[in-house]
């Protein structure tokens, strides 16, 4: 929470103004009965009509400076809170895009879905709740005890005895609901997975008549967020009728022992008038303190929810390391410093057994590495691995002569362009799905959209067209040529196609090979493919299999040596025939 707080440390003069502002209009509020005592008490006795309208208008200009002192403070406080979460949505955003992938998907997505919306919402409901309640329900409470006692002390002593049965009330409830509303957002944020995979997945659940199965499985989890979060707000909601019940019995106690003590001559009508109005203030602060307790308990689980993410440790972090140039021996030397090194590269996702074993290969600018391979063979992996999505486990990647380890995230990631298989388009218009937020010309997405070959179906719809989410009104081929036309367009030096154009025709596949030859002859061409047809002019070929390279070279010579390639190829050929 302390981490919270920092963020409403900038809004401090204006919140400070608010609760000077709140702290007067309570004291309005405080003085109401007191002075309706005094009038009870000593000004209808004295039968001037004057003074009883006199102590009228001072109690009427009480209660409208305590409104509108109310309404003055609220709205600033709501604006602090407003301001405050909007600074944490904004930080926690940014911290969630620089999100190491491992990271991410340790924290998994519909819990980053739901940390930068339910409980942000959560602390904003905090933040102003705080600063409406947390100064008045103190003062009325304090302010209260310390009038009362000043009135009649043995009637204060009633009031104050009930304090601790309150006090211990709120502790039991509150300590029992804190766990149990942070497992409730923990269901949450599988209920949000399960709504987003079933949104997602629409059409294959269709196709797959799996709705039914989808609906139970919703249904399972809808339940289980239904019942985590009535059994917290069932220990919560015990909270008022037992705050009633202790008020009603202080009324009661205040009127039994008022009436007794009047009766004795030993305390007057006006001061147990006010008393039951102040039992009333005192009592009530109280369910306000309560109250907030409630909305503290769910908003510090969010807290330290928001928090686990903003003080997440920076992965992947710059590294010197020693500068060399090239170790993992090729066939092909020539003298020059290659633009990629992998120097015996193996890593793994989850710690264990290495996804990819290793992998030691190097290029030259402006030449292409071809990587091909069955599924879950390890190309995509190579490719995260050579953009620092993932750190490597053992051996070491140089770019340029440097380990990327030792370069700046986003220098690196500049030297890149990519397309990745079902990457995203989002809800906007071609031209700046293609600019991608780069300022790029007109002309420049234009001569993107041609090298892509997408001139045909961007010409139809009009650069300016409005894409659905997803891209979901372009087909796989369209969706596919968008891609790389943005990855084309910011002219990398380094430019990856992985499996990207897999959804096109044999003729298309051609012709984006030839521009991409024509045009980007400085620029160094990564294409992961399963076609053989995608990388056969490819300088350097690396076959996989099991995560391993099991034979690297040009077409030809790997056409001579490794019996798989020779196979994917000659199923292919026959395919194509
Ligand atoms: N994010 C991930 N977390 C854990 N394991 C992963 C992850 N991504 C890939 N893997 C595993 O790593 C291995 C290599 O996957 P990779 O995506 O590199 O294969 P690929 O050759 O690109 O496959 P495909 O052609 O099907 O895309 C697979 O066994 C896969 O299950």
């Amino acid at each position: 929470m302390r981490r919270i707080m920092y963020y409403v440390k900038p809004y401090m003069g204006g919140m400070l103004i608010g609760l000077v502002i709140k702290v007067l209009a309570t004291l309005c509020e405080l003085f109401l009965p007191r002075a309706l005592a005094y009038i009870v008490d000593e000004v209808i006795p004295r039968r001037s009509v004057g003074q009883v309208l006199a102590w009228g208008g001072v109690m009427l200009l009480a209660s409208l400076l305590a409104w509108r002192g109310n309404i003055v403070a609220n709205r600033r406080a709501s604006k602090v809170a407003r301001d405050a979460t909007e600074s944490i949505r904004l930080d926690l955003f940014t911290k969630i895009s620089y999100l190491s992938s491992r990271q991410a998907e340790g924290f998994t997505m519909p819990s980053l879905i739901s940390r930068a919306t339910t409980d942000t919402y959560n602390i904003h409901q905090m933040l102003g709740m705080m600063q409406r309640l947390g100064v008045r329900a103190p003062i009325m409470l304090l302010g209260g005890v310390i009038i009362t006692l000043t009135m009649d002390p043995v009637l204060t002593l009633t009031l104050v005895a009930m304090m601790p049965f309150i006090a211990v009330m709120i502790w039991q409830v509150t300590k029992r609901g804190v766990p149990m509303y942070r497992k409730v957002q923990e269901a949450a944020d599988r209920f949000v997975r399960q709504v987003r995979e079933a949104v997602t997945g629409i059409r294959v659940i269709k196709a797959l008549s799996r709705t039914e199965y989808e609906k139970k499985k919703f249904a399972a989890i809808n339940e289980e967020v239904v019942v985590k979060d009535q059994k917290a707000g069932m220990v919560m909601s015990l909270m008022n009728p037992l705050m009633n019940l202790l008020l009603n019995l202080g009324l009661v106690l205040v009127i039994l022992i008022g009436a007794w003590r009047v009766n004795e001559g030993l305390s007057s009508p006006g001061t147990i008038i006010a008393f039951l109005s102040y039992v009333t203030l005192i009592l009530n602060a109280i369910l306000f303190l309560s109250r907030m307790f409630m909305i503290y308990s769910k908003a510090s689980a969010s807290a330290a929810r928001v928090t686990e993410i903003l003080d997440a440790p920076e992965d992947l972090t710059r590294q010197e390391t020693a500068e060399d140039g090239r170790s993992c021996g090729n066939s092909r030397q020539d003298g020059n410093l290659p633009q990629i090194v992998f120097d015996h590269v193996s890593f793994s996702y989850s710690g264990g057994s290495p996804d990819v074993w290793e992998i030691c290969f190097e290029l030259e600018k402006g030449e292409t590495l071809g990587i091909i391979g069955g599924t879950g063979a390890g190309k995509s992996t190579l490719i995260q691995l050579m953009m620092r999505f993932y750190d490597v486990t053992e051996g070491r990647i140089l770019l340029e002569g440097k380990d990327i380890r030792s370069w700046d995230k986003q220098e690196l990631r500049k030297k890149f362009g990519a397309a990745f298989q079902n990457d995203v388009i989002f809800e906007d218009s071609i031209a700046e799905n293609i600019s991608f937020g780069r300022n790029l010309s007109r002309e420049e997405i234009l001569e993107a959209v041609h090298l892509a070959q997408a001139d045909t179906f961007v010409q139809e719809k009009g650069l300016d067209a409005k894409l659905a989410i997803k891209g979901a009104d372009l087909s796989g081929g369209q969706k596919q040529r968008l891609l790389i036309a943005r990855a084309l367009a910011g002219k990398p030096d380094i430019l990856v196609l992985d499996d990207s154009s897999s959804a096109l025709d044999y003729r298309t596949d051609a012709r984006l090979r030839q521009a991409i030859a024509g045009h980007f002859s400085e620029t160094t061409k990564i294409i992961v493919a399963q076609r053989v047809s995608s990388i056969l002019n490819a300088d350097l070929i690396l076959v996989m299999d099991g995560g391993r390279v099991i034979a690297k070279g040009r077409h030809e010579e790997l056409l001579k040596n490794c019996e798989i390639y020779r196979e994917i190829s000659r199923s292919q050929m026959e395919v194509s025939e």
